[in-house]
């Protein structure tokens, strides 16, 4: 996320679309959807039959409505209502699959791809309780995609170990919180600034930034981050993520054979899940989080969409998620994403809407490009800086040049010496030893400057021999699996295309015998144009049905949230001092995401207690109007009766420019007769919130 050298040209790179189906969970088992045995066997692509849905049916226990197709890279949701819908991916995992084969399958590869100098981006995205968390950061007992990739990156930088590649490897952690960026690495937790232009991108300049000497040293910086990471209970997760994390690993590289240093960057995201409230039961602050959550996922949603359909605006500045992912998405990177679903029909429509965005992102293009030699590489700070030392030493190292000796002094005058001068030789001899162990001081410090930096640099002194056996063991077995790894891959691609071109040969190979056979056969296309037809028709109504209850719940969130700001508001109107509650000319600062006060707004500190007019309660407007009848309430009954609203007609002027009368005459006396039931005071914050049309 910081700064580098933009390329200027590159070969476009879909972002690569995965998807994970985790296993039906002990709550959801409880509930009833266990039951894979109610599906029977399926051919490729057999839509069950009215029958098999009765006979499901019965047993009143929903389905699982995910059926996998690992070999094809295809995903088959069940659809009560209608057609089956199919997504094809770049590879696609049913429940029995492991981290480990999604890492050497799709990962690996990527990671190869920043030890050369490209940056990386891993995403996992989809409905909260999917797995995201599991599939990015993993379970003592499963290890994720992020400690895999450290292994991987330390396996390779020890396994190229030779005293003229030099290598730094450092990692920061920032969490996005109710969309403030949060350092997970900072012991204060401090809140950071995204900072850069839309067209040059995004980049946070003061995240804390480790350098790591080994896989097991990274490991502890992740879970020192997670300890700062927020997460929650909620009805769907027990252990939910409330934030979505992103995890920087630079890897700089020098080749002194040819002086060059390539950077290479690895964004690993484990996103917050999007989440519906009746589900989730989130309230208070579970909802706050659950409401910036969605917009911020809301946000990269029309992000997406807007890349995949080549749209000229992308709202990348909608919200910090975008902002911190625009490199990954359209970008200069490799990106590989992460598609989690739950195979429940409980979840049908997040499930649904999870697979529509990643098949979309499949159509999103980057141009990514190898960085070499960028501008804020830290290796070249580093050893440019050993090189200024070594220098300096080498300087103090150098003998003094010996000093003129004294001109002789002629024989036959030679007095001896007054004990002043033996005084000032023997205070300037002391001098010039502190002065030599002051230089001795700074040179062993100088030298210490050293080593400390050099430590933080990896090299390999003996090259081949330093690879030991089980090392060169797991390379060899790595590369086997990243050949079995891509031929898979190949095969995915055929099989998809060989389904593609499947319908299409058969049609042209057909030679029709008798005119009727053509008919048929005609009739039986355009049977499956009209079913194709009527897929998207169906699917046209289910996205707006999806796009009504989206707005329904977003609706329901709304006015929860709006309820509880009239609560606050009423609050604050309430007790906050008049003098303090009056409009101040704060203004939004975009760059630094903060609200500012103009120098000249005479607003000050607060060096007193603020008291509501004066005295220590507040106290309603009518009791204190001067002109008030006395009043038997006690002080401390806030007035909730309504204000009167602003006037929504015009005074009548005459055409000559005459004022009526009337109005001149009356005119003082609504002021005077407001003034006396003191109601003369600015709309407050919660009536403007009224008349502004909020209910
Ligand atoms: N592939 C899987 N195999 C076994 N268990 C899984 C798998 N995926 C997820 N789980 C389990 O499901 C539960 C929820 O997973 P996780 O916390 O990773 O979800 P999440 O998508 O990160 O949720 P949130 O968005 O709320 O943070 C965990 O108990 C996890 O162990």
């Amino acid at each position: 996320m910081e700064k580098s050298a933009r390329p200027r040209t590159a070969l476009n790179e879909c972002v690569k679309v995965v998807v994970r189906c985790r296993p039906l969970s002990d709550k959801e088992k409880k509930e009833g959807y266990d039951e894979v045995k109610k599906r029977p066997e399926q051919k490729w692509y057999e839509r069950l039959s009215a029958k098999t849905v009765a006979e499901n049916k019965k047993s009143d226990a929903p389905l699982q409505v995910v059926k996998v197709w690992p070999e094809r890279g295809a995903v088959q949701v069940y659809n009560p209502k209608g057609q089956d819908k199919l997504f094809t991916y770049d590879a696609a995992y049913d429940n029995s699959a492991n981290t480990q084969t999604i890492y050497d399958e799709m990962v690996r590869p990527l990671v190869a791809s920043v030890l050369d100098g490209f940056n990386g981006c891993v995403f996992a995205y989809g409905q909260t309780g999917t797995g995201k968390t599991h599939t990015m950061e993993g379970t003592a007992d499963h290890e994720g995609v992020i400690p895999r990739a450290f292994r991987h990156i330390w396996a390779h930088i020890e396994t190229s170990a030779s005293p003229d590649v030099t290598h730094l490897v450092s990692c920061s952690y920032v969490e996005l919180y109710l969309e403030d960026v949060r350092d997970l690495l900072a012991k204060d937790g401090k809140k950071l600034t995204i900072r850069g232009q839309e067209l040059n991108g995004f980049y946070i300049p003061e995240m804390t930034s480790v350098v790591c000497k080994s896989a097991a040293e990274m490991v502890r910086v992740m879970r020192a981050g997670n300890r700062n990471r927020a997460a929650g209970r909620t009805d769907m997760n027990e252990h939910s993520s409330r934030s979505h994390a992103v995890f920087l690993v630079t890897v700089e590289t020098a080749h002194r054979a040819n002086n060059r240093i390539r950077v290479g960057k690895l964004n690993l995201v484990d996103l917050a899940g999007s989440e519906r409230q009746r589900k989730t039961g989130a309230s208070a602050d579970r909802l706050r989080e659950a409401a910036r959550i969605n917009q911020a996922l809301s946000s990269l949603g029309n992000v997406i969409s807007a890349l995949a359909e080549n749209s000229p605006h992308v709202p990348y500045r909608d919200s910090k998620l975008t902002r911190i992912l625009q490199d990954s998405l359209g970008g200069n990177s490799k990106t590989i994403m992460i598609a989690n679903i739950g195979p429940a029909s409980y979840n049908y429509d997040e499930t649904v809407t999870t697979l529509r965005y990643a098949h979309r992102a499949k159509a999103i293009k980057n141009k990514p490009i190898r960085n070499e030699d960028p501008k804020d590489a830290k290796l070249r700070e580093y050893q440019a800086e050993i090189e200024r030392l070594r220098a300096l030493i080498s300087q103090r190292r150098r003998p003094a040049r010996p000093r003129a000796p004294p001109a002789p002094a002629p024989a036959q005058a030679a007095p001896p010496p007054k004990e002043e001068e033996t005084e000032s030789i023997e205070s300037e001899h002391l001098l010039a030893a502190s002065t030599i162990e002051q230089e001795k001081c700074k040179t062993e410090e100088l030298e210490q400057q050293i080593k400390l930096l050099e430590d933080r640099l990896v090299q390999g002194g003996g090259g081949k021999d330093l690879i030991n056996n089980l090392n060169e063991t797991q390379l060899i077995l790595e590369q086997r699996n990243m050949e079995i790894a891509e031929r898979k891959k190949r095969e995915v691609e055929m099989q998809q295309k060989i389904d593609l071109e499947e319908e299409t040969t058969t049609i042209v190979t057909n030679t029709f015998a008798t005119l009727q056979q053509e008919v048929d056969h005609k009739t039986q296309r355009l049977k499956k144009c009209l079913s194709k037809y009527a897929c998207v028709r169906e699917e046209t109504a289910e996205q707006r049905e999806a796009h009504d209850t989206e707005r329904r719940e977003l609706e329901a969130l709304h006015s929860a949230l709006i309820a509880e700001l009239r609560r606050r508001l009423l609050l604050a109107d309430s007790f906050t001092p008049r003098a303090a509650a009056a409009a101040l000319p704060v203004r939004y600062n975009d760059d630094t995401d903060l609200w500012e006060l103009p120098p000249s707004s005479g607003a000050e500190p607060l060096t007193y207690r603020p008291t509501a007019a004066g005295t220590r309660r507040p106290q309603c407007s009518v009791s204190l109007a001067p002109a008030a009848p006395p009043r038997r309430r006690p002080h401390n009954l806030l007035d909730l009766a309504p204000l009167p609203l602003p006037p929504t007609a015009r005074l009548y002027r005459a055409p000559s420019g005459q004022v009526p009368e009337t109005v001149v005459k009356k005119e003082p006396e609504i002021v005077e007769a407001r003034r006396a039931t003191g109601r003369a005071r600015p709309p407050s914050a919660l009536h403007r919130l009224g008349t502004a049309g909020v209910r």
